[in-house]
């Protein structure tokens, strides 16, 4: 398996590890949300670009995730823009996209960036080698918020993320039944045996809630969990899922 490892954080072994995301509009909200963030049980930080209400201004992005990063000592800082067609906050041009993505690499202060797989040709492809040179690890991604996809979409789609040189393989799903999350998790099993790259897999709402709790056991290694106010369906908040994830512990 090709660990993750972020300082002292080894992605890719035991439990899975805790992201929580910061969602706020304004910067007064995110300085307050990481100040909150610090003494939470949880492994790493999510900053949602998509949600900031500044975010077209580029280097103010970037001067921002210095801050985040001092505030946050011991949990590494990953920085997502989820666009509109994936379950995101605002409509971006392609263009813009990798505009933002570039200055966060040459001037912002990021240990993770996190790149959809429908954006990772051409100019991503770039972005992708620009962050790897800074020691950035590349997350791709790849959401449905309506459906759940066949278990062979959903493994050629984290297969294809590796192929495209992710660190990290991720997707998530809406189940509409029981069986719907029943494929994710075979998938989620399928894939970790396909691949050496961790892999992250989430069936989002009520019913797709234990995917958010047994990673350790189907193959899934981060899980996203709520401070104040969630990024997506069925994140539960950070102390119960610490609770939970100890319970549903395998290995120990
Ligand atoms: O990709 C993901 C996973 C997620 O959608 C979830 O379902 O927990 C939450 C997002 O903030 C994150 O970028």
């Amino acid at each position: 398996m090709n660990l993750v490892k972020i300082n002292e954080l080894m992605i890719g072994e035991g439990k899975p590890k805790i992201a929580v995301p910061i969602v706020g509009k304004t910067i007064a909200d995110i300085i307050q949300e990481a100040e909150t963030l610090q003494s939470l049980p949880c492994d790493l930080v999510e900053w949602r670009l998509d949600l900031f209400d500044e975010v077209e201004n580029y280097q103010l992005v970037a001067d921002v995730s210095h801050r985040l990063h001092a505030l946050l000592p011991g949990k590494p800082l990953l920085l997502t823009f989820r666009t509109l067609q994936e379950g995101g906050g605002r409509a971006f041009e392609a263009a813009a996209y990798y505009e933002l993505y570039r200055q966060i690499i040459e001037n912002g202060k990021a240990d993770m960036l996190d790149l959809e797989l429908f954006m990772a040709d051409g100019q991503g492809a770039q972005i992708i080698k620009e962050a790897k040179a800074k020691g950035i690890c590349i997350i791709m991604s790849n959401h449905d918020f309506e459906q759940t996809p066949s278990q062979t979409d959903i493994c050629h789609r984290l297969l294809l993320m590796a192929e495209k040189q992710a660190d990290i393989c991720k997707i998530a799903v809406m189940p509409q039944s029981p069986a719907d999350v029943l494929t994710l998790l075979a998938a989620t099993n399928e894939v970790r045996q396909k691949t050496d790259r961790p892999i992250v897999t989430m069936s989002m709402g009520q019913l797709g809630l234990v995917s958010r709790i047994f990673g350790e056991i189907f193959g899934s290694a981060i899980t996203f969990g709520a401070a104040e106010q969630s990024s997506a369906p069925g994140q539960l908040p950070v102390g119960r899922l610490v609770e939970l994830l100890e319970t549903a512990s395998w290995q120990g």
